[in-house]
C-alpha cells in the first residue's frame, strides 16, 4: 500500500492529538483511504520538554526546513498557532507543493485570502475544518450541505474556554482565574489565553463563518469584539435571578447586503437552545433560506476532538490523491467585504446595571430618561435599601444600540449614580 508522509508543525494539545487517532484508527483509515499514513517529522520549540507522547529519537526537530524541503513529505500540517512563524511556513509548503491543513484561526482570518491563492496557483489543497468549533464538521456542512441555501444568520457559542470559564462561574461560583486556569489544563486555551477571554479566537472563527456562510470577504478589524473580563459575579447572580444564563455568543446575520457581525458576552434566556451549552461545548446555529433552522453540537476544544477535524481533512486529500484537479475547497476569500453594521445601528435588548446612591426619586429619573430617549423598559431591579451604593438594575426591550448609548452617558451623569457599572446585550427567542 502507498504511503502518505506527514510533517507536524507543533506537538502540542492538538498535535498530540491527532498523533494518537491515527494510532488508534490508523487500520480503519488504511481501509477507507487506500493508504497507509506515517508522521515523519514533528516541528517543536523545545526537544526535551516533559510530553504526554515521547516520539522515538529523530522525529522530532526545531528545524522546520526538515519539513519544508523533504520531498518525501507530502501533506504538512500546522498546528504550533500564532501568525507570523506559522504564516511563513504554511507559505512555503504550499509553495513547495504540500497540501496543507491547519486549525489556526487567527492565521486564517488574517492571511485565508493570500493563502488560498498560493495553494490555488500551485494546485494543492489547504483545508481547516478544525479551526472552526473543533470537532464540529461545521465549515464543511456549511461549504458544502447547505451551498442550496442563502444564509440569514450564524449564531454560536464558539469559544470552549470562555464557555469553560462562565459555566464553572455561573454553576459552581468559581472565581475566573481559577476557571481559566483549569481550562488551561485541560488544553483548551489557547497558547496566550487572552485570545480567548478578549474574545479574539471568538471573532476569528466568525469571520470564517461569515466569510463562508454569507459568501464574503473578510475585514477582521471590523469585527465587534468584546471579552468576558467584564462578568462579574454580581451580574451573574442578577442574570440568574432574571431567568438568564451568560454566554460569549459569536453573533453573524445577514440582509440585503449588510453583515452585522458581532462577539460579546450576552444574556440569553434559560429556554434559549445554546444555554444547555456548557463546559468546553460548542453549539453553532445556522438559519438558512431553504433549511430552516439548524443547530450543530459537540466538543469545541481538546485534543481528540479537533484531533477528528484535522484527520477529515487529510483523509479528504487522500480520497483525491492521483485526480489531476483536487477540488478547490476554499472559503470565499477572493470576494470583496460586504458591508458591516456599525453597533450604533444594531438592534437587541440591554442588561444595564448601575450603581446608585439610595435616595427618593433616583430610579422615576433614570426611568424617565430612558423613556425621553425611547428606549422602553421590560424590568428592573433594586437591591439594598439605605447603603451608600446599591444596585439598580434595567432590562430593556429591543432598541437600538446608539439610543441606549446615548441614554445611559445622560444617566452616568446625575449626582445619584455612582457608577455604570455594567452593560450586557440580551437576545431574546422571540
Ligand atoms: N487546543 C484546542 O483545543 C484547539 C486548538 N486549535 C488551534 O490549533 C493550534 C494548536 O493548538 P494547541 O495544540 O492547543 O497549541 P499548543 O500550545 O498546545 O502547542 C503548540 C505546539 O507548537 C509548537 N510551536 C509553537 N510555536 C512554534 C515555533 N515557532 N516553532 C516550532 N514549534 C512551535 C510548540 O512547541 P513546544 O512543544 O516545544 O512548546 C507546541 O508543540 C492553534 O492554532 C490553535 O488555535 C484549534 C482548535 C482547538
Ligand atoms: N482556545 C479555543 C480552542 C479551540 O478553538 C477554544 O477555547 O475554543
Amino acid at each position: 500500500m502507498e504511503r502518505i508522509k506527514i510533517g507536524l508543525l507543533g506537538f502540542g494539545t492538538v498535535g498530540q492529538g491527532v498523533w494518537k487517532v491515527l494510532g488508534k484508527n490508523h487500520t480503519v483509515f488504511e481501509k477507507q483511504a487506500g493508504f497507509t499514513f506515517e508522521i515523519s517529522k514533528v516541528l517543536v520549540n523545545d526537544i526535551d520538554k516533559e510530553r504526554e507522547i515521547r516520539l522515538d529519537e529523530g522525529i522530532l526537530t526545531v528545524d522546520p526546513e526538515e519539513i519544508l524541503e523533504d520531498d518525501s513529505i507530502h501533506i504538512v500540517v500546522e498546528l504550533m498557532g500564532g501568525t507570523d512563524g506559522a504564516k511563513k511556513y504554511v507559505e512555503k509548503a504550499l509553495e513547495k507543493k504540500k497540501h496543507v491543513v491547519t486549525a489556526n484561526k487567527a492565521l486564517l482570518a488574517l492571511y485565508g485570502k493570500e493563502l488560498t491563492a498560493i495553494a490555488l496557483k500551485n494546485g494543492v489543497q489547504f483545508r481547516y475544518e478544525a479551526s472552526v468549533a473543533g470537532g464540529i464538521p461545521i465549515l464543511h456542512s456549511i461549504r458544502e450541505s447547505l451551498t442550496a441555501n442563502r444564509i440569514q444568520r450564524i449564531m454560536g457559542i464558539v469559544n470552549g474556554t470562555t464557555n469553560y470559564i462562565l459555566t464553572k462561574m455561573s454553576r459552581e461560583g468559581v472565581r475566573f482565574e481559577d476557571a481559566l486556569e483549569e481550562a488551561q489544563q485541560k488544553g483548551y486555551a489557547e497558547a496566550d489565553p487572552t485570545a480567548d477571554v478578549d474574545g479574539y479566537d471568538a471573532a476569528h472563527k466568525l469571520a470564517l463563518l461569515a466569510a463562508l456562510g454569507f459568501k464574503s470577504g473578510i475585514d477582521f478589524q471590523q469585527v465587534y469584539r468584546e471579552g468576558i473580563r467584564k462578568m462579574t459575579p454580581t451580574d451573574i447572580e442578577f442574570a440568574e435571578e432574571l431567568g438568564f444564563v451568560v454566554k460569549l455568543l459569536a453573533i453573524g446575520m445577514e440582509e440585503d447586503g449588510k453583515m452585522e457581525l458581532r462577539v460579546h458576552p450576552t444574556f440569553i434566556e434559560k429556554e434559549h437552545p445554546l444555554a444547555a451549552v456548557n463546559d468546553a461545548f460548542n453549539a453553532v446555529f445556522v438559519e438558512g433560506n431553504a433549511v430552516g433552522e439548524l443547530m450543530f453540537y459537540g466538543k469545541g476544544a481538546g485534543d481528540l476532538p479537533t484531533a477528528s477535524a484535522v484527520i477529515g481533512d487529510i483523509l479528504s486529500i487522500a480520497s483525491h490523491w492521483n485526480h489531476s484537479s483536487p477540488p478547490s475547497y476554499q472559503l470565499d476569500f477572493s470576494e470583496t467585504c460586504k458591508t458591516i453594521k456599525s453597533m450604533d445601528e444594531t438592534q437587541t435588548a440591554y442588561y444595564i446595571r448601575f450603581m446608585v446612591k439610595d435616595s427618593p426619586g433616583v430610579l422615576g429619573r433614570i426611568a424617565s430618561t430612558f423613556g425621553e430617549n425611547g428606549v422602553s423598559l421590560s424590568s428592573v431591579i433594586q437591591k439594598g435599601v439605605g447603603e451608600t451604593s446599591v444596585p439598580l438594575v434595567f432590562i430593556t426591550h429591543k432598541t437600538k444600540e446608539e439610543a441606549v448609548k446615548k441614554t445611559i452617558q445622560q444617566i452616568g451623569e446625575f449626582d445619584a449614580v455612582t457608577e455604570v457599572a455594567n452593560l450586557i446585550r440580551v437576545e431574546t427567542l422571540s
